[in-house]
C-alpha cells in the first residue's frame, strides 16, 4: 500500500478554461477566473487540476489547435497569470497538469507556416505532405492521397494550392498532423515538455497521443458508407507508438521527482494495449483515457445516432478493464470531459431525480479501482444544454456533422437537433454555474455560450450551502479515497453482471471489504447480495439507511447508491 504511486489515491479535476470563470468581462473564461475559484477546488478536496489548452491559438477547435506551445493566449491571460495559478494550487497542496496537444499543431504555427512555404522547406517533413493520388490532378474529387475520413467529417487531406500537394489533418483542416517519424519533430516536442516541467507544472494530459505513429505506407481504409474510408487501422496504436512513448519518457520524465502524472487520451485503445502503455516496467504513461464506455450508446450511424445504454454492456466493459488492469497498469475513471455530454442527462435522470442519479453515478465510478476525473460542473450535477436551434451550437465537430448531413440529406434538421441535444460537445461547454445571478456568476459580460437556465437552482453557491447536495457527496467520495486504502487499492469483484438495472461490486484489501450498490433506474429494485447481510452503511445518497436484511436482501430506491462495509 505505502509504495503505491500517489495518483492511486488522487482525484483529478478538469478545468475547461473557456467556460470556467471570466475575470475581465469579455464573456470568455480565463486564468484569473480559475485563480478566483481555487478555494472551490480545495473545498472539494481534489488533488490535481488538469487544465485544457490555454496556449495561443486561432481557437478553431477551442484551443486544441495550438500556434505557440510556450505562451498563453491573450484571451486567457499571461504566463504570469499561469505562474500565479500554479503557485496558488501548490500552496494548497494541489498539482497542475497541462494539456499536451502534439499529434497536430495549428496551421498558423510557425512550424507549419514554414513547412507549407515550399516543397524544399527544411520543415517540409515535419508534417505529412503527399502529391495527389497517382494519375489524378490536384483538387480532383478522390485525388486525396488516401480515402481517410477526418474525425470532424469530410476528407482528412487538404490541398495546398501553392505547392499542389495535400497535407494530412485527422481533425480540422486547421489542425495539420505532425510527422513523428521525423526525430526533429519528436525532440522539439520533448524540449517544449521539459520547458513546462522546469516551470513547475506537474505533468501532462496527452491529447490523442496514440494517433502520433502512422503506418508510413498510408494505406486506404475500408469504406463503410459513401466515398470516404476509415483509416483508423493505419494511425491508431501505430507501428512505433510504444517506441515513441518510451523515448518520450526517457527524454522528458526520467530522473524527475515522482510527483508527476501522465495520462494519455487514446481513442480506439484496447485493454491489451493499455496493459502495455501503463505497465510501470515499460515507462510509457501512468494511465490512459479509453473510450469504450462512452461509445455504448452510439448507434450504427455514429455518436449522433443515439441508442439507449444497456447496463449489462457498461458492466461488461468496466468489469473487463478492472480485471485486465488488476495486476499490471492502472485505470483512469471518467464519465465527463469537454468532449462528452453531461452524464446525469446521458445515463441518469436530469429531471425529478437529478441529485439522486448524479450522486449514484459519482459513487459507482469513484469506487472503482483507478484514478477518478471530475469535469467542471459534474460536482454540481450540471445537465446538458437545452439549445432550441442548430444555430446555437459552436463546436466544430457538431457544426461539421450538421453541414455534412445536410449536404447528403442524411437527416432532417429536427433529427440533427435531437442528435446534438443529446451528444454535442457543447453540452459540456456551457458556462460553469457559480450562483443564481444573470450569467450564473460566470461573467459580467455576454457569455460566449448561453448559461443553462437551470443555473437558478443548480449552482455552486446553493450546493455548498446544502449538505445533501451533489457537491458535498463528491467531497465525501474524494475524502473516502484519501482515507480508506480499500478504495484506492482494493481488488475489484463484479456482482450481478446480468442485472438490467443494478450495478453491484465489492472492493477488498487485507480482509477489509466494501460493497457498492447503484440503482440505474427510477424504479425500486429488490436485489439479494450475500455481502450485504450485517454490513454497515459508509456512504449513501438517501438520508436513511435502507439496510439489507439477514439474507442480504435490499430494496434500492430510485437511483439509490450505497457503499457498505461488509461485516
Ligand atoms: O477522440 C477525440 C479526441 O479528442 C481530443 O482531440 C481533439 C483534437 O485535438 C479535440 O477536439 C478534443 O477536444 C480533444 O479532447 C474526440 O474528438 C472524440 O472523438 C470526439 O470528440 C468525441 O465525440
Amino acid at each position: 500500500v505505502e509504495d503505491a504511486p500517489w495518483w492511486t489515491r488522487a482525484v483529478v479535476y478538469q478545468v475547461y478554461p473557456r467556460s470556467f470563470a471570466d475575470s475581465d468581462g469579455d464573456g470568455v473564461g480565463d486564468l484569473r477566473g480559475v485563480l478566483d475559484h481555487v478555494d472551490h477546488l480545495s473545498a472539494l478536496g481534489v488533488d490535481v487540476v488538469w487544465l485544457s489548452p490555454i496556449y495561443p491559438s486561432p481557437q478553431d477547435d477551442n484551443g486544441y489547435d495550438i500556434s505557440d506551445y510556450q505562451d498563453v493566449d491573450p484571451s486567457f491571460g499571461t504566463l504570469a497569470d499561469l505562474d500565479a495559478l500554479l503557485a496558488a494550487l501548490h500552496e494548497r497542496g494541489m498539482r497542475l497538469v497541462m494539456d499536451l496537444v502534439v499529434n497536430h499543431t495549428s496551421d498558423e504555427h510557425p512550424w507549419f507556416v514554414e513547412s507549407r512555404a515550399s516543397t524544399e522547406s527544411p520543415k517540409r517533413d515535419w508534417y505529412w505532405w503527399r502529391p495527389p493520388r497517382h494519375g489524378m490532378a490536384p483538387g480532383q474529387p478522390g485525388a486525396e492521397p488516401t480515402n481517410w475520413r477526418s474525425f470532424f467529417s469530410g476528407p482528412a487531406w487538404e490541398l495546398d494550392e501553392s505547392t499542389g500537394e495535400y497535407y494530412l489533418h485527422l481533425f480540422s483542416r486547421k489542425q495539420p498532423d505532425l510527422n513523428w517519424e521525423n526525430p526533429e519533430v519528436r525532440h522539439a516536442v520533448y524540449a517544449m515538455m521539459r520547458w513546462w516541467l522546469d516551470r513547475g507544472v506537474d505533468g501532462f494530459r496527452m491529447d490523442v497521443i496514440n494517433l502520433v505513429s502512422k503506418d508510413p505506407a498510408l494505406p486506404d481504409g475500408p469504406v463503410r458508407d459513401g466515398v470516404l474510408g476509415d483509416g483508423s487501422a493505419a494511425y491508431t496504436n501505430g507501428p512505433r507508438i510504444h517506441e515513441f512513448l518510451a523515448e518520450m519518457h526517457r527524454e522528458v520524465f526520467a530522473g524527475r521527482p515522482d510527483r508527476l502524472l501522465t495520462v494519455g487520451e487514446m481513442p480506439g485503445v484496447t485493454v491489451e494495449h493499455a496493459r502495455l502503455f501503463t505497465d510501470p516496467a515499460r515507462a510509457e504513461v501512468d494511465m490512459v483515457f479509453q473510450f469504450e464506455h462512452v461509445g455504448l450508446d452510439h448507434g450504427p450511424g455514429g455518436k449522433f445516432d443515439v441508442r439507449r445504454l444497456r447496463l449489462r454492456d457498461l458492466k461488461a466493459s468496466f468489469g473487463r478493464w478492472q480485471a485486465e488492469l488488476a495486476d499490471v497498469g492502472w485505470n483512469s475513471l471518467y464519465w465527463n470531459n469537454h468532449d462528452q455530454p453531461r452524464i446525469v442527462s446521458r445515463f441518469g435522470d436530469d429531471g425529478a431525480y437529478r441529485r439522486e442519479s448524479a450522486t449514484m453515478l459519482g459513487t459507482v465510478l469513484h469506487l472503482h479501482r483507478g484514478t477518478p476525473y471530475v469535469y467542471q460542473g459534474e460536482e454540481l450535477g450540471m445537465t446538458n444544454a437545452r439549445f432550441d436551434s442548430l444555430d446555437d451550437y459552436r463546436d466544430i465537430e457538431s457544426l461539421r456533422h450538421v453541414a455534412e448531413a445536410r449536404a447528403h440529406g442524411h437527416a432532417t434538421d429536427d433529427e440533427l437537433l435531437d442528435g446534438l441535444a443529446a451528444m454535442s460537445r457543447d453540452n459540456a461547454r456551457t458556462p460553469m454555474q457559480w450562483d443564481a445571478t444573470e450569467h450564473a456568476g460566470f461573467t459580467t459580460g455576454t457569455p460566449w455560450l448561453p448559461v443553462h437556465p437551470n443555473h437558478v437552482e443548480v449552482n455552486a453557491a446553493a450546493a455548498r450551502a446544502d449538505d445533501r447536495s451533489v457537491f458535498h457527496h463528491y467531497r465525501r467520495l474524494i475524502e473516502l479515497r484519501h482515507t480508506d486504502p480499500v478504495v484506492a487499492l482494493g481488488d475489484f469483484t463484479m456482482l450481478l453482471p446480468d442485472h438490467e438495472h443494478v450495478y453491484a461490486f465489492t472492493r477488498s484489501l487485507d480482509g477489509d471489504t466494501l460493497l457498492v450498490l447503484g440503482n440505474f433506474s427510477g424504479d425500486e429494485q429488490d436485489v439479494a447480495v450475500d455481502a450485504g447481510a450485517g454490513s454497515t452503511l459508509v456512504l449513501g445518497n438517501y438520508d436513511d439507511d435502507a439496510a439489507p436484511d439477514a439474507d442480504g436482501r435490499v430494496r434500492l430506491r430510485p437511483w439509490e447508491s450505497q457503499v457498505r462495509r461488509v461485516a
